[in-house]
């Protein structure tokens, strides 16, 4: 379980990120982040696994308060943390099989690493993830030769590989196409049920979110103006955290990509014909 409280970050530009910010992540629930640009979203991420510096507050995995930690310590500690990225960060020119293992790089010994030599368990584990992310049979490509989708199975496999207990996910959809964002989605829904693995994704999509969230928590200006189910999310608490004109023009931009889409679905129906 994560826990924030009171957590707050002011850059040393001044700018204030976050402010305040209190919740919790219970075991297995899967969290969606959204707000505006400049809302925080990003930050909170960062500050919990701690590639930015809180200013104030506490972050708690479990026990562990991992905003005081030290260095060392917070090494130790980050192993528990599993992040998913826009981008994959895959090393591209590692097969499948090697991205994935090396979620297990914060636990081997450097040498075994540097050799590759990975213990049976963590090859035989890495099998099972990628056979659950459904890419047993590209195991041995190099991850160039890999679509986006799949790129991004490998990115969970790869956090999953890790053990974690929790997972930060950071816009895993963004370079995706709409119906491969659902699959991946779903995928993300079904494995924090499964493994009970509580996780935070940040999620530009408000519909995908909808569809896809346990629950919602909507940022705007560093705070948290709405925490609730997706059937919550009205057009008052839309609007409450976009601003008025900003929900209307996200709005019209979803009608108009959902109407393109489907002129081009029907277009290839015309040609299939
Ligand atoms: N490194 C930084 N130095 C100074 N200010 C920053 C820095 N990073 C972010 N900010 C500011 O903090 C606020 C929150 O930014 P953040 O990137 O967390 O928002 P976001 O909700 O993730 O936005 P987006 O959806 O555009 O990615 C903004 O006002 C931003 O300008």
């Amino acid at each position: 379980m994560l826990r924030l409280e009171g957590l707050s970050k002011t850059y040393k530009t001044g700018d204030t990120a976050l402010a305040d910010v209190t919740l919790e992540v219970p075991k297995g629930q899967i969290m969606g982040l959204i707000g505006p640009s400049g809302a925080g979203k990003s930050t909170l991420i960062r500050c919990i696994n701690r590639l930015v510096e809180p200013t104030a507050g506490k972050v708690m995995l479990g026990d562990v308060d991992l905003a005081k930690l030290g260095k060392g310590d917070l090494r130790r500690q980050r192993r528990r943390i599993g992040m998913i990225f826009q981008e994959y960060a895959l090393v591209e020119r590692l097969t499948v099989m090697e991205n994935v293992l090396s979620g297990r790089l914060g636990y081997v010994p450097f040498w075994r690493s540097f050799m590759r030599k990975f213990p049976a368990d963590d090859i035989q584990r890495a099998y099972q993830l990628l056979d659950r992310v459904g890419l047993m049979e590209h195991a041995d490509k190099r991850a160039d030769a890999l679509s986006g989708g799949q790129r991004q199975r490998v990115g969970i496999a790869r956090a999953l590989a890790q053990d974690p207990e929790l997972l930060l996910v950071d816009e895993p959809t963004a370079s995706l196409d709409p119906k491969t964002s659902r699959q991946i989605m779903r995928l993300l829904v079904e494995i924090c049920a499964e493994s009970g693995l509580p996780a935070i994704v940040n999620i530009h999509d408000v519909p995908l979110a909808q569809q896809f969230m346990q629950r919602i928590v909507g940022l705007r200006a560093g705070r948290v103006v709405f925490d609730g189910p997706p059937e919550h999310l009205t057009q008052d608490a839309l609007t409450t955290i976009y601003g008025e004109e900003d929900w209307n023009a996200m709005r019209k931009g979803d009608e108009e990509q959902a109407t393109a889409e489907a002129d081009a679905r029907d277009r290839m129906a015309a040609l299939a014909q």
